[in-house]
């Protein structure tokens, strides 16, 4: 089979490099277009000297329209507005579409799911192999221990980034919902301030933290009478990510059109 011709956006990010970065040192795939927005002081420039991967004669555009005549798939870490204009396009051009960008509304995530009719997307707020095994424990561990081990989940990332509670802590908190057989919706707590009363019966709880470089570590921490429980994955590298999110693009590579999530490219449902 030929290459997969991959379109990367948010090339000139932190994760965008990281992408270009392990396409251009994977067999198999190749560097169609590198997407940013149309202000970017990257424009112009070649994608793989800026991410630090020595020339690969893509200049990095804003134009994603002539971007999807000549290519596979996207693989998308950049921002919602951009994210739900590629589902879009790629529902139109027919590829594949990996978003791994975090912070999406309920809104955003429809307009996925309508895209998600034409075209193969894989979806999730981490695309790393620990993230997604975690979360099979936690919906396992949520089960098994019932409603009197209280669940809070903590995260901390550096201080560049802009969305909170970070989309891998959403993720946790949907598997430890889906263990109680309850609603994240209803159960979640994201913010505590002042006189808050007792804690929820049943809540599932969010603290936040940001500051320096730190890739992104997780805990999920059972609390029950007399015994604490916590699980953590703490990613050292954003490699683990972009290596996800190539493995997600190449599964998806002439699949029907729908919907998946990293457990189903993974397979650790
Ligand atoms: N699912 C996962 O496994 C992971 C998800 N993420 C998520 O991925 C996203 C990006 O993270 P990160 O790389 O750290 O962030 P960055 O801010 O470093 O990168 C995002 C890039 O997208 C660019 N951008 C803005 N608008 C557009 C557009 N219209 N088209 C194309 N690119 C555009 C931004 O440009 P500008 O700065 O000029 O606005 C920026 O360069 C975040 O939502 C983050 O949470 C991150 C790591 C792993
Ligand atoms: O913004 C980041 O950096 C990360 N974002 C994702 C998230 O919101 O969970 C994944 C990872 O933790 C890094």
């Amino acid at each position: 089979m030929s290459d997969m011709r991959l379109i990367v956006a948010g090339a000139a990010g932190r994760m965008g490099c990281a992408v270009i970065e392990l396409i251009a040192k994977t067999p198999g795939v190749s560097l169609a277009a590198a997407l940013e927005g149309p202000k970017s002081p990257a424009l112009g420039q070649d994608a793989g000297i800026y991410a630090g991967a020595g020339g690969l004669g893509i200049a990095i555009s804003s134009d994603p329209l002539t971007a999807a005549l000549d290519a596979d798939g996207i693989i998308d870490f950049s921002t919602p507005h951009a994210s739900i204009e590629l589902a879009a396009l790629a529902a139109q051009a027919r590829i594949v579409h990996v978003i791994g960008t975090t912070g999406l509304s309920a809104g955003d995530r429809e307009k996925i799911a309508a895209a998600a009719n034409h075209a193969a997307i894989v979806q999730s707020g981490n695309m790393s192999l620990g993230i997604n095994l975690l979360a099979s424990l936690v919906e396992k561990v949520a089960q098994a221990l019932g409603p009197e081990f209280d669940i809070e989940i903590v995260e901390m990332h550096h201080r560049m980034k802009v969305d909170a509670p970070s989309g891998t802590a959403l993720l946790l908190g949907e598997a430890a919902a889906r263990g109680r057989a309850v609603s994240l919706a209803e159960q979640s707590v994201r913010s505590r301030d002042g006189h808050t009363g007792a804690r929820a019966e049943g809540a599932i709880g969010f603290a936040t933290l940001r500051g320096g470089t730190v890739v992104g570590d997780h805990s999920v921490i059972f609390a029950g009478p007399g015994e604490r429980l916590e699980l953590t994955h703490k990613a050292e590298d954003r490699t683990i990510f972009a290596r996800g999110a190539l493995r997600a693009a190449l599964w998806a590579r002439g699949r029907k059109p729908g919907l998946y999530a990293m457990a189903d490219v993974l397979g650790v449902k």
